[in-house]
């Protein structure tokens, strides 16, 4: 099977282009690919498939297996791939996702998309701003964003002296949660600029996040900590979040997107 290795500021997906491929169990796939030992080595598979009401679709599987709604980094890089290898040959379209249509602008140079704009809709507040959780003993309050998927957004002074790998899970998994979540941890730097830490439902942490970003420029303006445009500090980079709270209430992510490499493997060597 044919496969594209992509990265969107360090977030990093196997992308199977389903025009020409055909994957028969990508939950079973997405944890074999992303294996960083046994296997190619990732944060989980995106399949880029056939749409019937938009250019492209777009599935997203976490490197557990689990399936996601929506995935911000990741439908940049489709974007990428569908401008670059000519699935779509106009620099604006539409991607079907679990969440809906989101629609994406390609910034090309020399006849390759380098940035992507995505309209990721309107976010849907899903907790009380602030609401109060306890997680192993120790209160905490967090504001919930859904960005078509489930975020929880926290509030810290230094995000560097956390220790995501020992606490991450119990946030992910957390009774208040049953569908799980993803967790950000934000240090606001100025009404500008925020720095973010995640935990990933389903992949634990990761270099980004791009609906986990959205989310907590959406949670950060909502609670008065920042402006409507800020710039988000992540581990691979930094993306750039604007929402027209009094427009059209529609939140826009732009980042880069890039192609690592291409390959083939054989499934029972995975
Ligand atoms: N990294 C993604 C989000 C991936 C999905 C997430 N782990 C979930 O289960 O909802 C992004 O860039 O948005």
């Amino acid at each position: 099977m044919k496969f594209t290795k992509m990265q969107g500021i360090g977030n990093d997906y196997v992308y199977i282009n389903c025009f020409e491929e055909s994957v028969e169990d990508p939950a079973e796939l997405a944890r074999k690919v992303s294996d960083r030992h046994f296997g190619i080595g990732s944060d989980g598979l995106i399949l880029i498939c056939p749409s019937e009401t938009a250019d492209c679709r777009m599935r997203m599987f976490n490197a557990d297996g689990s399936e996601s709604q929506m995935c911000g980094n990741g439908i940049r890089c489709v974007g990428k791939y569908a401008y670059d290898h000519y699935l779509v040959e106009k620099t604006e379209f539409d991607v079907e996702t679990e969440a809906g249509i989101k629609h994406l602008k390609i910034k090309p140079e020399h006849g390759r998309a380098v940035e992507v704009t995505v309209d990721l809709g309107v976010p849907e507040i899903t907790s009380q701003v602030p609401e109060l959780i306890c997680v192993e003993g120790k209160d905490y309050e967090f504001i919930g964003i859904s960005m078509g998927n489930p975020h929880a957004v926290y509030y810290m002074s230094d995000i560097d002296s956390l220790d995501l790998l020992a606490m991450g899970p119990s946030f992910e998994n957390h009774k208040r949660f049953p569908e799980r979540t993803n967790t950000e941890f934000i240090e606001v730097v100025n009404r500008d600029y925020i720095r973010m830490r995640v935990w990933e439902r389903g992949s634990g942490e990761t270099y980004a996040c791009g609906t986990g970003a959205a989310a907590s420029a959406v949670a950060s303006a909502l609670s008065g900590r920042t402006s409507h445009t800020v710039e988000v500090e992540l581990k691979g980079g930094n993306l750039t979040i604007h929402w027209d709270r009094d427009g059209s209430g529609h939140v826009f992510m732009t980042g880069p997107a890039v192609e690592v490499f291409e390959g083939e493997f054989d499934i029972t060597n995975l």
